[in-house]
C-alpha cells in the first residue's frame, strides 16, 4: 500500500485556522490528525471534544485522533460523536486494553494504539491482531516541535516483523519530528502513516510539502 500523511492541527495557526483548513482540503493529505491532551498523561493540555465538533464537515479528511489522556474509555463515544474515525489509545493509560481496543471497535471506530518512546514493541505480542493500527512516538508526547528519537527506525523494523508474524492487519504509524530527513527512513523501515505537525504547518508551502511527503519511496 502507498504510505499515508497526516498533518497534525496542533502546530496550525488557531488565530487564523480557516487558511490552514482551506490549504489541507487542497492538499494531498490523507488524514488529519488531532492531539488531545488532558494535562495529566501529558504535561500540556491541547483542545478537545468541541474543536473537533466545530471541524467535522469542515475538513474533508478522516480524522485521526491521538487521545494522551487519562482513563480514555471514558470518552470512547463522546469522540464517535465528535467525528473521531480512527481512535487511538496509549498502552500506558490501557490498563484493559483489550476491552478498550473492542469498545472503539464496537463503536464503529478503527482501533490504535499508541506506545510511548520507552514502551517496547514486544509488549504487543499478544494483542496485536486486535489493532487496526499502532502508533509509534518518536518523541516524549505532549509537544510538537521536538527532536526525533533516532531509536524509532528500530522500533518501526521490529513492529513490522510482529505484524507479519502474527498475520496482522494493522498499520504502522509515527509521530514527532518527522520531516523529509526522517521520513525516508521511516518508509524504508516500514512504516504506512506518517504525522506531520511543524514541518507541515511552518513550511512556507505547506500544500507542496505535503506532497514531497507523498511522493517519497521506500
Ligand atoms: O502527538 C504529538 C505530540 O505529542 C504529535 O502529533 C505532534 O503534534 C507532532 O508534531 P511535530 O513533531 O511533527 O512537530
Ligand atoms: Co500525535
Amino acid at each position: 500500500m502507498n504510505h499515508l500523511i497526516a498533518p497534525s492541527l496542533l502546530a496550525a495557526n488557531f488565530a487564523d485556522l480557516k487558511t490552514d483548513l482551506d490549504m489541507l482540503n487542497r492538499s494531498e493529505a490523507d488524514w488529519l490528525h488531532l492531539d488531545i491532551m488532558d494535562g495529566m498523561f501529558v504535561p500540556n493540555i491541547s483542545f478537545g471534544l468541541p474543536v473537533l465538533q466545530s471541524l467535522k464537515g469542515k475538513v474533508n479528511k478522516p480524522f485521526d485522533v491521538h487521545l494522551m489522556i487519562v482513563q480514555p474509555d471514558r470518552y470512547i463515544a463522546d469522540f464517535k460523536a465528535a467525528g473521531a474515525d480512527w481512535l487511538n489509545v496509549h498502552y500506558e493509560a490501557c490498563p484493559h486494553l483489550h476491552r478498550t481496543l473492542q469498545t472503539i471497535r464496537q463503536q464503529g471506530m478503527k482501533a490504535g494504539v499508541t506506545l510511548n518512546p520507552h514502551t517496547p514493541v514486544s509488549l504487543l505480542e499478544e494483542i496485536i491482531t486486535e489493532a487496526d493500527l499502532v502508533l509509534l512516538m518518536s518523541v516524549n508526547p505532549g509537544f510538537g516541535g521536538q527532536s526525533f528519537i533516532e531509536n524509532t527506525y528500530h522500533k518501526v523494523e521490529q513492529l513490522k516483523e510482529l505484524i507479519l508474524k502474527k498475520n496482522s492487519q494493522a498499520l504502522i504509524q509515527v509521530d514527532g519530528g518527522v520531516d523529509n530527513h526522517t521520513a525516508p527512513g521511516l518508509l524504508k523501515a516500514g512504516a504506512d502513516v506518517l504525522v506531520a505537525g511543524s514541518y507541515v504547518f511552518r513550511s512556507t508551502d505547506p500544500i507542496e510539502t505535503i506532497a514531497q511527503l507523498k511522493q517519497l519511496k521506500c
